[in-house]
């Protein structure tokens, strides 16, 4: 096991865009790739995570009555929701709530999967607008998961800025709408707002308080840092809570099932660039979870929504060879220095972004060392008071020692 190093940032306070970064001094430029070749950010990673990662405390007044609303652009909060009457009444109760006081959101649509518990009933009494994903963009047939739902319920979102939020939720509460809309109602520079927060495995009433995100932590995490560490400072890649100006979810593709949040989030990166998108610290939230069984599906899904991305041959070399078309510019590799992981987490102090080494050692086949250097081969598999010369010499101290074990 390599030796673990930490990093780590302040809490997330939501530095002002622009504001002088204090992260740590990198001697590259990180470049980014897309289809028409190599581009250059304007932040590392460790900047973006400290300038654009924001609590949802910072837009507080949001979520308060105001006689006189300032002009700002309008807002469509979208549920996709599959069997959740248990929880999309008090969902939209909530939500309800905070638009009456404040006009926060302006259309509210749930997106239903025709839900045999009746799901869209439940919806209907609460005051949504309720579609039948089947309804939607009929041209294209049935509705095939999540991401479908969420890409023809765009097609009926009127306001400026679009959120989607699940709707299994258990401890909903209005700060996850006006803190993911908050920077981007603030910062007309900001496209793309990802909700970031701890997630609790809750089973009966034992609750392990950050063993959720088991796809996140296993699958997409460690996929990101390979092939787009510009992403890798995303605490929670696969929320289902994020937000964006309609035009730039109107420009990109979305995977019909449980591919479309990591789908969009490399689109997103690629239309907007890093320094357009952000993330915000909404404290905790306790999901509804599925079986491994349907979690081991989920995960192929990820693997294969990146896989599907045109460059990712040329991301794996630009990560192991650095750029190749210009020398003196600065590879991928400068992103994610080799051998290191970049782990972004949220606690209850704010959000946090570790870098630890974790080194990937290959040892030759044994052998292959059955000459002069069996002495170090055998050496690991010597018997308990076994002495060098006992091992000394090829194949014979070799075998000696592998079925010493
Ligand atoms: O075919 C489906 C499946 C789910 N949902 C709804 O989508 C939301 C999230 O689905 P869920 O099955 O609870 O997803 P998770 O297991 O929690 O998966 C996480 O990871 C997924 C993959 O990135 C994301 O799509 C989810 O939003 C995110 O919460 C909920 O409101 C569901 O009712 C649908 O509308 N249609
Ligand atoms: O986002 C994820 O990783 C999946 O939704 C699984 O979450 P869970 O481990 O909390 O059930």
């Amino acid at each position: 096991m390599g030796k673990i190093t930490y990093r780590i940032l302040a809490p997330a306070v939501g530095s002002p865009i622009g504001q002088e970064g204090t992260a740590r001094q990198t001697t590259s430029t990180a470049v980014q790739l897309n289809g028409s070749g190599w581009r250059y950010m304007s932040m590392t990673v460790w900047e973006w995570f400290e300038q654009r990662s924001y609590h949802h405390r910072d837009f507080a007044g949001l979520g308060e009555a105001s006689g006189t609303r300032a002009e700002r652009p309008t807002t469509t909060l979208i549920f996709p929701a599959r069997n959740v009457a248990g929880t999309i009444g008090t969902i939209l109760s909530i939500v309800e709530e905070l638009r009456a006081r404040t006009g926060l959101p302006d259309q509210v649509i749930v997106i239903d999967a025709d839900s045999p518990d009746g799901t869209a009933d439940v919806a209907r009494a609460h005051g949504a607008e309720v579609y039948s994903e089947n309804e939607l963009m009929l041209g294209y047939g049935p509705a095939q998961g999540k991401g479908d739902a969420m890409w023809r319920a765009l097609s009926v979102a009127s306001g400026d800025i679009v959120m989607f939020a699940d709707a299994d939720t258990i401890d909903f509460e209005e700060h996850f709408v006006y803190g993911t809309l908050g920077p981007l109602l603030a910062d007309p520079r900001l496209q793309f707002v990802k909700a970031a927060y701890r997630r609790p495995f809750k089973q009966g009433e034992e609750k392990i308080l950050d063993g959720g995100g088991r796809v996140t932590e296993l699958m997409a995490k460690p996929l990101l840092n390979l092939f787009y560490p510009e992403l890798a400072g995303f605490v929670q890649p696969l929320a289902g809570e994020f937000a964006a100006r309609r035009e730039v979810l109107s420009s990109v593709p979305f995977f019909t099932g449980y591919g479309v949040e990591i789908g969009m989030l490399i689109d997103v990166l690629d239309q907007v660039g890093l320094e357009s998108m952000a993330q915000v610290d909404l404290g905790t939230r306790q999901n509804r979870h599925q079986p491994l069984s349907s979690l081991t599906k989920m995960s192929s899904v990820v693997l294969r929504t990146v896989a599907a991305r045109e460059d990712l041959g040329q991301r794996l070399d630009g990560v192991e060879l650095g750029a190749g078309l210009d020398p003196s510019m600065p590879g991928l590799w400068e992103l994610r220095p080799p051998d290191t992981y970049l782990h972004a987490v949220a606690t209850d102090e704010g959000l946090r972004l570790d870098e630890q080494l974790n080194e990937l050692v290959e040892r030759p086949p044994l052998a292959s060392l059955a000459d002069g250097n069996a002495l170090t081969a055998t050496a690991l598999f010597a018997p308990e008071g076994a002495t060098t010369e006992l091992l000394r010499g090829g194949a014979l101290a070799l075998s000696h020692a592998c079925t010493s074990q």
